[in-house]
């Protein structure tokens, strides 16, 4: 069923699957710690890169090649589908997202308009088309969840504390749920179209969600989340991963969402999160600061999350965030041999 030589592992980990090897991915695999991308990124602004179908691939297949990981993430950023929706996003390179227009109101909300794929992002489903016939590992497409997004677009850019995004969302809770609604919907037409032009499975970052305690992320947040994967599962057959930092407390609400796979931090291990009665598959969680540490401490760890991970099936190794642009090269591709190698029944 699987194209000659495909390394399918990743897939048959999402859906609980045996597998010979422990799969492995890491995400912001393309990024500043690889010479290459620095390169090319002389050359273009992050988004010159990203919509630039070509050289999107490109960075896309790097960290495949140089790392012998088991999946390919989709170069773009999670606010890629704002710009044509209306929001005039620049990405600052060691700051991340800035935003002139935030959000203030009610209006400024109903002013957004709708996503339309094809026509506003097509670099993105081009790039998609073009990586399909170069991997021989799935390709995750991917997107930013609507809390993430709104905290962007409400603080206008990085935040410590997200407190004028929870501000809005508490004294404007009709502007709020019209916010998650159009998001949410921004979402399921972003991801599908990633899907039909080939993405075999899909990420949503809810990287700062976390924020919330666990009431109010069921009051404000769940059922947007609800219907986005929903929707999708009805829409497509691939697998669904949901990650965020510092999410321990909401994974009781998260294992009621209709999604396969969670993305844990490294604050919450895989044996806690299975004693909570999470039966979803499992993706993370190294501490991408151990990176810059010695090898025999990266290893040591490594082995202890694998030894956690591999006690039944329905694991993927990660970090539990980002690389950092510190992290060597070599360092990354030893740890994948690791991986491997330790995990290989
Ligand atoms: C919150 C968030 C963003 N972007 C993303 C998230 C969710 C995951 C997370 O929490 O990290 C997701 C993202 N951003 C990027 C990817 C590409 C795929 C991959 O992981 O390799 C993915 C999946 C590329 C990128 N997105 C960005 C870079 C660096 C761009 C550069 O200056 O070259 C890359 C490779 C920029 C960006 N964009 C954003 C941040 C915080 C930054 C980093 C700022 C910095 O450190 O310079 C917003």
């Amino acid at each position: 069923m699987t194209k000659q030589g495909f390394n399918d592992t990743f897939l048959r980990a999402c859906r609980q699957e045996s597998v010979p090897h422990v799969p492995v991915w890491y995400m912001r695999q393309a990024g500043r710690y690889q010479p290459e991308y620095r390169k090319i990124r002389e050359k273009y602004s992050f988004f010159e890169m990203s919509e630039t179908p070509e050289v999107c691939a490109e960075v896309t297949r790097l960290p495949v090649e140089q790392l012998g990981v088991d999946a390919a993430i989709l170069f773009a950023d999670i606010m890629t589908p704002l710009k044509p929706i209306g929001v005039d996003v620049e990405i600052r390179s060691g700051v991340g997202p800035v935003i002139d227009n935030p959000i203030r109101s009610i209006e400024d909300v109903t002013q957004l308009k709708a996503l339309h794929p094809e026509e506003d992002v097509p670099f993105v489903l081009e790039a998609v088309r073009l990586l399909r016939d170069q991997l021989h590992v799935p390709l995750i497409g991917f997107a930013g969840a609507p809390f993430t997004l709104a905290s962007y677009m409400i603080e206008g850019g990085p935040s410590k504390n997200y407190h004028k995004t929870k501000g809005f969302m508490y004294s404007q809770p009709e502007a709020w749920q019209a916010l998650m609604d159009k998001l949410g919907e921004m979402t399921v037409a972003y991801l599908k179209a990633q899907i039909d032009a080939g993405a075999q499975a899909v990420q949503i970052f809810d990287s700062w969600v976390g924020s919330l305690n666990a009431e109010d992320y069921r009051a404000y947040v769940a059922p947007v989340m609800h219907t986005i994967f929903g929707r999708l599962k009805e829409l497509a057959d691939v697998p669904t991963i949901y990650f965020g930092i510092g999410t321990g407390h909401l994974l009781q609400e998260w294992n009621r969402l209709p999604m396969d796979v969670i993305g844990l931090d490294w604050r919450t291990s895989i044996t806690e999160a299975r004693r909570m009665g999470i039966e979803k598959t499992l993706q993370g969680n190294l501490d991408p600061s151990l990176l810059l540490a010695p090898w025999e401490i990266i290893e040591a760890k490594a082995k202890a999350i694998l030894d956690q991970g591999m006690e039944q099936p329905g694991y993927i190794f990660n970090l539990g965030h980002g690389t950092y642009p510190e992290v060597e090269v070599e360092t990354l591709q030893r740890l994948t041999a690791f991986i491997h190698e330790y995990s290989q029944q």
